[in-house]
């Protein structure tokens, strides 16, 4: 479906890394497909020597050429670059933005008649372990939608949502990587606390979550009862996760997306 199409990416940064690099070791792209615009000319130049992709300065260039156009510029500057491009981008050009709370009918009325698909991925797409959540705006077709999905599908699980729940997914699977990154150096700290040296206490904590993960994932069981199975009576596990509870772990998790959740709606309104 994306053979000889070309592929821009307007904002070169740790998002659009991500993706490049997940999108070239999943074959599914190739480097020559693809151009970056960026106003650094250092991350233009990184990014070469990273992926050998081409790149350029000029975002009109680059909107005239794509047949599928990335915005992975911050939602701050988003109103200034689609005012840049807006008078170059046909309506064949299929874009896909990617900007927290950036909504779909900001685009649209910028952009009339341009399918536009809203995405929230996240940064694990780089290790093709990504999730992402998708909403197609009025103009975007459902082979339109297919296709995008099955870009991000290439590089992580994928789900459809209506845009009024694109919030709620940058607050917990869009952000999510940032907090599951603070628990596993609170739990390499706590290895480092009780003996091990710090890169034994990394491996011990990030293997931990993916492995149990990986089971929430394959075995489709309730993590409740993945719990149990873990729980010996009077054990050790139950002892740690009466103090998790104390200290009101899960509480502090849910206000964490509930509070990002929010921040991600204050910007769309912005
Ligand atoms: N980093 C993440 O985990 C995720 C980010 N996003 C979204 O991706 C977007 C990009 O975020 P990041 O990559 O983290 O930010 P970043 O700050 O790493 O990258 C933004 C890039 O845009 C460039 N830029 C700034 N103004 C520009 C302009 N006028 N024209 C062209 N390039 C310009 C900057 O030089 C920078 O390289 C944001 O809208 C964010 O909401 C979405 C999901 C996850
Ligand atoms: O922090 C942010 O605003 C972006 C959006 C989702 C993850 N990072």
């Amino acid at each position: 479906m994306l053979l000889n199409k070309t592929i821009g990416f307007i904002g070169g940064g740790a998002m659009a890394e991500a993706l490049i690099r997940g999108i070239l070791k999943s074959g599914m792209i190739e480097a020559s497909q693809l151009i970056v615009n960026d106003i650094s000319s250092e991350r233009l130049r990184y990014l070469t020597n990273l992926f050998s992709v081409e790149t350029t300065s000029d975002s009109q260039e680059l909107a005239k050429k794509a047949d599928v156009l990335f915005l992975t510029v911050k939602p701050q500057v988003m109103n200034h670059v689609v005012d840049q491009i807006t008078p170059v981008v046909s309506k064949s050009t299929i874009i896909v933005s990617v900007a927290a709370g950036v909504t779909l009918s900001t685009l649209q009325n910028k952009m009339p008649g341009v399918p536009v698909v809203r995405v929230m991925p996240n940064t694990a797409v780089a290790v093709g372990e990504g999730m992402s959540a998708i909403a197609l705006g009025k103009y975007a077709t459902s082979s339109i939608g297919e296709m995008v999905s099955s870009v991000f599908a290439s590089v992580g699980k994928v789900v459809t949502v209506g845009e009024d729940l694109m919030d709620a997914v940058t607050g917990l699977s869009g952000s999510g990587p940032g907090y599951v990154y603070v628990l596993i150096d609170a739990l390499t700290d706590a290895g480092v606390r009780v003996g091990f040296s710090r890169q034994t206490a990394l491996l011990l904590s990030a293997q931990t979550l993916l492995g149990a993960a990986k089971m929430v994932l394959e075995t489709g069981e309730h993590p409740a009862k993945l719990r149990d199975m873990v729980t010996s009576p009077g054990g050790t596990s139950i002892t740690g996760i009466h103090v998790l509870e104390q200290k009101g772990v899960r509480a502090a998790l849910i206000d964490a997306v509930v509070a990002a959740t929010e921040r991600s709606k204050e910007m769309g309104r912005k």
